[in-house]
């Protein structure tokens, strides 16, 4: 035995301790006494560790022990009567084919390079490496680009996502709770001025365009060019995020797209928005109905023709594709995506609904229409029904059905107390946008809104407790229409008939107060057609019609619920306490407000309700709540005008079959 340790030429400060303690009792060869670890009887070598040895010769190995080799995504089918399916090797090629058409130039003869996997694992040699070629016959002229791989992130778990997004984008933490934090950039709301639709033959007769229409006209080409910009700087990168999801829970309905992105962000975020497909549902994706390019952090060319700022959001519904340059907020691609449902959808006779919808445990179905704010994600997340969806709903001949696999969640000012289920879902794998938090302790302050006010959580629909698996739901029993209404004259509640629904419907109110800082800001009075006039594609009477229909076959009450204040305008009066508001809710579902007496508002006409439990007699007349009651005459008469006036460009067409029930939404709206 060696006496000092330096067997094979290495010195070890333990082989050279234990050497000692054999011979000198203890002491080191330098007097040191050495330290002692638990010396077992009739073990002559003293372990400084009992535990089995590492399975690994080197650390490059250890580390390769780590991760082990996950099932291929998507498990390779069962043969058939003795003949061998399409082999993984084949599947997979398939797969990367198919991407690499996605992310083709159309000037090129071929489609990208595209491998998969991260390029930071320099260890796995690329294995399947695909070239899309297009069907004529590639000419030998090259690129730059047409050398170069791109790495292709396919559908990744939220974990590996969250290490892509912490490793390589600023901005990125984990927050207390486990959600990840991420910055949106410049922009941190949507920008509907610089979202764009293609217009064509076809969209030429069947969108909504002109005057009040969300859709900005843009041509053929100058989509192609912007096209071009994104798919050229998405090719130009080392890798690109590729989800392949679906929208709509109505299994006969279901659309697959394709997200193209180039930040684990916004993979992120549409893995939560969308449905998740199932292993086996990715097996059979193959070619998606819809492909969105998300090159926001890449701005448009302001010589294209049409550019206005350095931000497009451009629809190609002829194309079945979309492009993102110049924003990276995410609601662009859950919006955009809703804009093309608001197309498809109605071609089908189905109904797409910027609604929250929630299910009582005796199957009693109510949607939640409003603009921005109004309550939709807060309202329909109640802990004694089953949640639909948040945001985005089909009604069909079938009943409802949710187009999302997650929610979207405004987080300005959100408490644990107030609303429990929203709060808990914002653990591992929630995307938390925009939001500061203690730097140390990752403590999330939801009260500060130095970054933006539009705080938002996109989570999985399953991380509320209640949520109704699959999202679909029978014909809805209750449509509230939720108005924040910041002059505080509309009573909290009031039952509306199927004309005054329309007549809410089509103008979809809303008012917020404008930004806080330079003081106290007049209520800012909103309307916007259908309570999403910034996603609907056609003309907001077909909608309209088409809920009157549903409404009238089903039997489905209409109800006007402000969210907004009470006691006085903005400034004066009070937001009404969620508290009040969910206890009206609650006498909605339950039918008891249904049978409650009634007495008529002036100006708007509405029914009002004499008594709801658990709310004060007093607030629900709001002239009740005004100490100065000429200043509550005046305002209600102000708002009043604010909707005649809006309404006026609706008051030429035609509703439904006849002249009608035209004529009864006309007389349904304010009148004084
Ligand atoms: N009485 C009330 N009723 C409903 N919400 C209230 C009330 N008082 C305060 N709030 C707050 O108003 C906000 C409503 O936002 P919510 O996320 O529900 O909007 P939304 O309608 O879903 O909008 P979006 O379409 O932008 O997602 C929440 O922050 C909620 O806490
Ligand atoms: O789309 C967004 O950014 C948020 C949202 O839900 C809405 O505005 O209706
Ligand atoms: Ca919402
Ligand atoms: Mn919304």
């Amino acid at each position: 035995m060696a006496t000092n340790g330096t067997e094979n030429g290495e010195f070890s400060f333990a082989a050279n301790a234990n050497a000692n303690a054999n011979t000198n009792g203890g002491k080191g060869r330098n007097g040191l006494a050495k330290i002692q670890t638990h010396k077992k009887k009739g073990d002559e070598v003293c372990h400084d560790d009992s535990a089995t040895p590492v399975k690994a010769q080197t650390i490059d190995e250890l580390h390769s022990l780590q991760r082990k080799k996950s099932a291929p995504t998507t498990p390779i089918k069962g043969t058939q009567g003795g003949f061998a399916a399409v082999s993984e090797e084949e599947r997979q090629k398939q797969q990367l084919q198919s991407i690499s058409a996605s992310l083709a130039s159309l000037t090129r003869e071929t489609g990208p390079k595209v491998v998969k996997g991260d390029p930071a694992r320099k260890a796995e040699t690329p294995k399947h490496v695909t070239h899309h070629h297009h069907h004529y016959t590639p000419t030998l002229s090259t690129s730059d680009s047409a050398l170069k791989f791109t790495h292709i992130l396919y559908n990744l778990s939220p974990g590996e996502l969250y290490e892509q997004a912490i490793k390589y984008e600023k901005g990125s933490f984990i927050t207390a709770s486990g959600a990840l934090a991420t910055l949106s950039g410049a922009k941190t709301g949507r920008s509907p001025r610089d979202k764009r639709v293609v217009k064509d033959e076809t969209t030429a007769d069947e969108l909504w365009w002109g005057k009040g229409s969300p859709n900005i006209e843009m041509d053929e080409h100058t989509f192609l060019v912007n096209r071009e910009r994104a798919v050229d700087y998405l090719c130009s990168l080392d890798k690109v995020f590729v989800n392949d999801q679906f929208l709509n829970w109505d299994p006969n309905h279901r659309i697959k797209v394709r997200i193209v992105s180039a930040r684990a962000y916004h993979s992120l975020f549409m893995h939560n928005m969308c449905i998740r497909p199932t292993p086996d549902e990715l097996e059979d994706f193959g070619t998606p109905d819809f492909t969105i390019y998300n090159a926001g952090q890449f701005p448009c060319n302001r010589y294209t023709h049409y550019m206005t700022s350095s931000t497009s959001i451009d629809l190609n519904l002829g194309r079945r594709e979309m492009v993102i340059l110049g924003t990276q907020y995410a609601g662009e691609m859950k919006k955009g995506l809703f804009s093309v449902m608001h197309y498809l959808m109605p071609k089908r006779q189905i109904l797409s609904l910027h609604s929250g919808c929630n299910m009582g445990k005796n199957g009693d179905v109510a949607l939640f229409f409003g603009l921005s704010g109004t309550g939709k994600t807060t309202l329909s997340t109640d802990h004694n029904r089953y949640l639909i969806g948040d945001d985005e709903h089909c009604w069909s001949e079938n009943g409802v059905s949710n187009i999302e696999g997650g929610c979207y969640a405004k987080c300005i000012g959100l408490s644990g107390e107030k609303e429990p289920d929203i709060w808990n879902a914002i653990k591992f794998g929630t995307v938390l946008e925009n939001v500061v938090f203690d730097e140390h302790s990752r403590d999330v302050d939801y009260s500060d809104n130095s970054v933006t006010e539009n705080t938002r959580a996109a989570y999985p629909i399953e991380y509320i407790p209640n949520a109704k698996i699959p999202c679909v739901g029978p014909h809805p029993k209750n449509v509230i229409l939720l108005a924040c209404d910041a002059f505080g004259v509309l009573p909290p509640v009031s039952k509306l008939s199927l004309a005054q629904t329309m007549y809410h419907f089509i103008s979809g109110y809303t008012a917020l107060v404008a930004g806080t800082e330079d003081g106290i800001k007049e209520p800012q009075a909103t309307f916007s057609a259908c309570f999403g006039a910034a996603f609907i594609m056609l003309h907001p009477t077909k909608y309209a019609a088409m809920l009157a229909e549903k409404m009238r076959k089903h039997g489905a009450t209409g109800w006007l619920v402000n969210t907004g204040w009470s006691g006085g305008s903005y400034g004066s009066g009070n937001r009404i306490k969620l508290a009040y508001t969910r206890k009206i809710i609650d006498a909605i579902h339950s039918g008891t407000l249904l049978d409650a007496n009634y007495a008529k508002t002036e100006v708007f006409g509405l029914d009002i309700p004499t008594g709801i439990e658990g709310v004060p007699l007093e607030i629900l007349d709001p002239v009740n709540t005004w100490s100065d009651k000429k200043a509550y005459k005046d305002t209600l008469l102000k708002l009043g005008g604010l909707f005649k006036k809006n309404f006026e460009v609706f008051s030429n067409y035609k509703i439904g079959a006849d002249n009608k029930l035209t004529e009864e939404i006309l007389a349904a709206g304010p009148n004084f």
